[in-house]
C-alpha cells in the first residue's frame, strides 16, 4: 500500500497568528469561525500571511455495481451524462467553480462509459463501474489500491504546479448507499441512521434502500466484518470515493487547504482520516448536508462545517461556495488593520 507522510502542522505559530488576528480593528472573537479557519490556514502553510494560490475543483466521478438493484432514484446512465454536463460547463458545480473563481477538472475514477479524450477529463479509470456490494466486494483490494495511488498522482502535479487549495466533489449514482455503508462501518453508527434519500426515493424507496443495505452490511459482516479503512472501501466503493481518499492524502501530504463538501467527499475524508488522523488539520469541513449520514461523519471527525444549507447534491458545490468564506477568512488576516496601524484603542 501507498505511504504518505502526514503530520500535523507545527503549532509553534498559532500563538503570533492568534495575536495577529487579536489586534485587528474588532472586538476579540467577534469574527467567529473565520478566525479558526485564519489560524488554521496559517498554521498549514506556516505562515502569518497565507495565500490561496490556483484554488483547484476536482470531481470524481464512477459507477456502482448496486445502482442496478434500485438504491437509488436515478439511473445509472445520469453520471456519464452529467459529466457531460460537468465538460460542457453547464452544471451547478461549473456555475458556482465560476462564481468564487475556481477552476475545475474531472475526473473519471470508474465511470461505466467510454468517453473521447477532451480538455478537462482526466482518465484515471479503474473499470467501467464496480461490482455489486450486494454479492462480492466492490472492488478487489488491488484496484482499492490503484485508485488511491491515482487519485494521489493527479493532486502531486497540482501541487507540483503551486496549487495551494483543493476542493473536493462527485459524480456517481447510488454513491450516497456507499458513502453510508462506509459511514457505517467506520463509526458503528446504527445503519438506518446513516442511510438517507440522496437523489430524492420517496418512503417506498428508501425502505428498498434501507432493506439492500442492511442486506450489503450482513454479507459484510458474514465474511468478518473486517472495518480497516481500506477493507470498508474496497467492500462498499466505488471508484471515485477510493480515489478521492488518495487525493486528500496527497493534498495534506502536500500541506495543502483541502475543502470538504457533503456526504460523499464525507465518506472519502472519513476513510483518509482513519487512515491518517493528522488528515483533519488540513481540511475544511464547508457544509452540513442534508444527508442525515452526514452528521455521523461530522461527530466522528469532530468536524464543524462553515455552512448549513440544506445541500444535497454533492458534485463538490458545498464546498465551491464556501470558499468566498475561505478567501475572507485569509483577506481579513492579511489585509485587516491592526490597532496600532488604524490608530484605533484597542
Ligand atoms: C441530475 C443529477 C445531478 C446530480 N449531481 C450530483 N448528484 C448527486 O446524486 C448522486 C447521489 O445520489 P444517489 O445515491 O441517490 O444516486 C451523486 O451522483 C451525487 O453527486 C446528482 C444527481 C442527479 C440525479
Ligand atoms: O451531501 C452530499 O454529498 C450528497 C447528498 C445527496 C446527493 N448527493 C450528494
Amino acid at each position: 500500500m501507498h505511504s504518505f507522510a502526514i503530520t500535523a502542522p507545527d503549532r509553534g505559530m498559532e500563538n503570533s497568528l492568534k495575536h495577529k488576528v487579536d489586534r485587528k480593528t474588532k472586538p476579540p472573537g467577534a469574527l467567529g469561525q473565520l478566525e479558526t479557519l485564519a489560524v488554521q490556514i496559517g498554521l498549514i502553510q506556516q505562515t502569518l500571511s497565507p495565500s490561496l494560490d490556483r484554488p483547484q475543483m476536482l470531481v470524481f466521478a464512477g459507477d456502482h455495481g448496486a445502482a442496478k438493484a434500485g438504491v437509488s432514484a436515478s439511473p445509472q446512465e445520469v453520471t456519464w451524462q452529467m459529466v457531460g454536463n460537468f465538460l460542457n460547463g453547464g452544471a451547478a458545480i461549473n456555475v458556482f467553480c465560476r462564481a468564487s473563481g475556481i477552476a475545475l477538472s474531472v475526473v473519471d475514477a470508474g465511470v461505466a462509459h467510454d468517453f473521447v479524450t477532451v480538455d478537462g477529463l482526466i482518465d484515471a479509470k479503474i473499470a467501467h463501474g464496480t461490482a455489486s456490494y450486494l454479492d462480492q466486494p466492490a472492488m478487489s483490494a488491488a484496484q482499492c489500491a490503484e485508485a488511491v495511488g491515482r487519485g494521489a498522482a493527479i493532486v502531486r502535479q497540482l501541487a507540483a504546479q503551486g496549487c495551494r487549495v483543493v476542493g473536493f466533489g462527485e459524480m456517481g449514482i447510488g454513491n450516497t448507499a456507499a458513502a453510508s455503508l462506509i459511514t457505517h462501518a467506520l463509526t458503528g453508527v446504527a445503519l438506518a441512521d446513516c442511510v438517507g434519500r440522496g437523489t430524492g426515493l420517496d418512503d417506498a424507496g428508501l425502505a428498498r434502500k434501507q432493506a439492500l443495505l442492511a442486506q450489503a452490511a450482513g454479507r459484510w459482516q458474514a465474511a468478518g466484518g473486517d472495518a480497516a479503512p481500506l477493507a470498508v472501501l474496497a467492500e462498499f466503493g466505488g471508484f471515485e470515493i477510493a480515489m478521492m481518499a488518495g487525493a486528500m492524502l496527497a493534498a495534506a501530504e502536500a500541506k495543502m487547504v483541502l475543502l470538504i463538501d457533503g456526504f460523499i467527499v464525507g465518506a472519502a475524508a472519513l476513510v483518509a482520516a482513519r487512515l491518517e488522523p493528522a488528515l483533519v488539520d488540513y481540511c475544511v469541513f464547508c457544509h452540513r448536508s442534508a444527508e442525515p449520514g452526514h452528521r455521523a461523519q461530522l461527530q466522528a471527525l469532530r468536524a464543524e462545517p462553515l455552512l448549513d444549507l440544506g445541500l444535497r447534491l454533492g458534485e463538490g458545490t458545498g464546498a465551491a461556495l464556501a470558499f468566498p468564506l475561505v478567501k475572507a477568512a485569509v483577506a481579513f488576516l492579511n489585509e485587516m488593520a491592526s490597532f496600532e496601524s488604524a490608530g484605533v484603542a484597542g
